[in-house]
């Protein structure tokens, strides 16, 4: 299996605060892979440095073969183009329509003529579940699910092998959260992207997610797939995992740990 991201021992400080002490993981193609823990544990500041928007204090990340650290310019244009983040609150332009903001990296990024960029939009748009006439709304005319997916659809505008995704379901109700999950595993096998994503829902958790990391004490107290994290006595993993709600909600998965 092909590695997409490998982070090899990473040291964040932000003045005397160190946000991470040598924290490892990686992640395969075609994964929906987790990074879990506590409020503050540094999930944001880890995926903020996966998409280059914070540099580590030590230790190194390679992302789809290219190390970081070492990148140049136009490299790092390039593989910026490779990925498409979803940040928490949807974060698109509220002067622009849907189809404008879908448009933006389109515009930036390449030469496509204005009637290729209307297909790409409306296929795109197809892509989330949004119907064509949902282009020409404003941010505020959508409802919270619409946001999350129109969003998505600009986060998947430049056809990434990655996507990066930052709660994905909060503030989702619960049918609208369970048919992201949805969406997320299908664009997952149709399209052969990979997804990373920082999630406090245990359905998704337990439902969608491949393999995934817990941050806690500054490092990676517990990674792999479900069963692997169940394993592990670490007290956020007690705790977050094993309480009464997911002894009975899950109990087929969380028995006898
Ligand atoms: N740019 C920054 N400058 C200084 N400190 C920062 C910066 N970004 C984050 N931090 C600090 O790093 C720590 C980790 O923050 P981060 O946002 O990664 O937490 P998190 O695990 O995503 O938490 P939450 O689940 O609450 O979103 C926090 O103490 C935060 O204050």
């Amino acid at each position: 299996m092909k590695r997409v991201i490998q982070v090899n021992d990473v040291v964040t400080r932000f003045g005397e605060r160190t946000v991470h002490d040598g924290v490892s993981l990686h992640i395969d193609e075609n994964e929906i892979y987790a990074i879990l823990g506590e409020s503050g544990s540094g999930k944001s500041v880890l995926m903020k440095e996966m998409i280059m928007l914070l540099e580590p204090s030590a230790g190194e990340i390679s992302v789809l073969g290219k190390s970081l650290s070492r990148i140049g310019f136009k490299e790092a244009q390039a593989l910026r183009s490779d990925w498409g983040v979803l940040f928490q609150f949807g974060a698109l332009y509220s002067s622009l329509t849907v189809a404008e903001n879908i448009e933006v990296q389109l515009k930036e990024y390449t030469d496509v003529s204005k009637e290729m960029r209307d297909k790409l939009v409306r296929s795109k748009l197809a892509l989330v579940g949004l119907e064509p006439h949902v282009g020409s709304l404003y941010p505020s005319e959508l409802s919270g699910g619409m946001v999350k997916r129109a969003a998505l659809a600009r986060a998947l505008a430049m056809e990434p092998k990655l996507l990066f995704l930052d709660e994905p379901t909060s503030g989702l109700d619960p049918i609208g959260a369970r048919n992201f999950d949805a969406l997320i595993v299908e664009l997952r096998d149709l399209l052969g992207i990979t997804v990373v994503m920082i999630t406090h829902d245990l359905e998704s958790i337990f439902s969608i997610v491949d393999r995934m990391a817990v941050l806690a004490d500054k490092k990676v107290v517990a990674q792999g797939s479900l069963e692997n994290v169940l394993q592990s006595q670490h007290p956020f993993v007690e705790e977050f995992f094993k309480n009464e709600y997911t002894k009975e909600r899950f109990k087929d998965k969380v028995k006898d740990v």
